[in-house]
């Protein structure tokens, strides 16, 4: 596996070992769990050549404690992807990426107007420019994105379309742990209490789509998540919204197959978490 922290370098060998592969990129932020390896497996078996990048990319957090807290672990995010077969790992410096911060803004219309884009403010402004930057620095034929971060992938679908990158974007399922709690690289910041608790979040999903799949409307069963929360000690429910799966807008109703999204998001101690179902 090479290990490169600067983008000459990487450029470089792309330069002199790229020729026909197809390249695939897996963007993270680190702390790597069985949901980023299976990205990984998928760039293996659907690309020549798999990059990983493992960048907490300051500028799209909106909260500095968040950022401070952020887990930390390259040397075992190493490992894995060594043993995951990763190719290339590029986890550049915040100073490598960002000589100063970026003066350009990207706004993504409505889609930030909701969950993640209204509860994060200019968050899906960083995603987008470091993805953006990714873009061109890796050059991807595909890149590979958790349905976890369902509203990143709607984002990230948009600016490739508006920038016309000719990158495939696709998009992963969420590895869950036995207990049905989404992975997720903050789930180490938990408690041993709080993590007894997390898997409340999922069955609150589980508790919605099942209300859902039974003819109850999203108004119906968004409060029954909320009188579920009400009665919970540890949680704050942040959000819980029932939206089409694809622009993330609010649904009034159940869509066709495959397009409903149940999304939520609830701090648990100072853990801020978000999982989601599609059906
Ligand atoms: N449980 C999961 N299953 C599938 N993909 C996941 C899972 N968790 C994260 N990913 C995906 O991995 C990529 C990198 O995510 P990231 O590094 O932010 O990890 P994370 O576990 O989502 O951490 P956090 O949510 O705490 O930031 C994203 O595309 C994300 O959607
Ligand atoms: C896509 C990403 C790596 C951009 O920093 C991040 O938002 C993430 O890890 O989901
Ligand atoms: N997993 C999405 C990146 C973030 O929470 O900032």
């Amino acid at each position: 596996m090479h290990y490169f922290d600067t983008i000459a370098a990487l450029r470089s060998f792309f330069h002199t070992s790229r020729t026909t592969h197809q390249l695939g990129l897996v963007p993270t932020m680190g702390a790597l769990h069985d949901g980023h390896l299976t990205l990984v497996e998928a760039a293996r078996h659907q690309s020549d050549l798999v990059v990983t990048s493992i960048f907490v990319n300051p500028v799209q957090f909106n909260n500095p404690d968040d950022l401070a807290r952020y887990p930390r672990t390259l040397e075992a995010d190493l490992e894995a992807l060594e043993a995951a077969g990763c190719d290339v790992v590029f986890a550049p410096s915040v100073d490598e990426m960002y000589a100063e911060p970026p003066l350009l803004r990207l706004h993504f219309g409505e889609l930030e107007t909701v969950m993640e884009g209204a509860f994060r403010p200019g968050h899906f402004n960083g995603v987008g420019i470091v993805v953006a930057k990714l873009f061109n620095i890796v050059q991807p034929d595909r890149a590979f994105f958790g349905q976890k971060d369902l509203q990143q992938v709607a984002v990230v679908r948009r600016l490739i379309r508006d920038l016309s990158f000719p990158v495939e974007l696709i998009r992963c399922p969420t590895i869950r742990e036995a207990d049905g709690l989404a992975m997720s690289s903050r789930n180490r910041n938990l408690t041993p209490e709080e993590r007894e608790l997390a898997p409340a979040l999922y069955q609150a999903l589980t508790l919605a789509h099942d209300l859902l799949a039974e003819g109850q409307s999203p108004a119906q069963a968004k409060a029954a998540v909320t009188g579920y929360f009400a009665t919970r000690p540890g949680f704050q429910l942040e959000y819980i919204e029932v939206a089409n799966a694809d622009t993330l807008q609010p649904v009034a109703e159940v869509l066709a197959p495959g397009q409903t999204a149940v999304c939520i998001a609830a701090h648990l101690g100072n853990v801020r978490l978000i999982d989601n179902v599609v059906f």
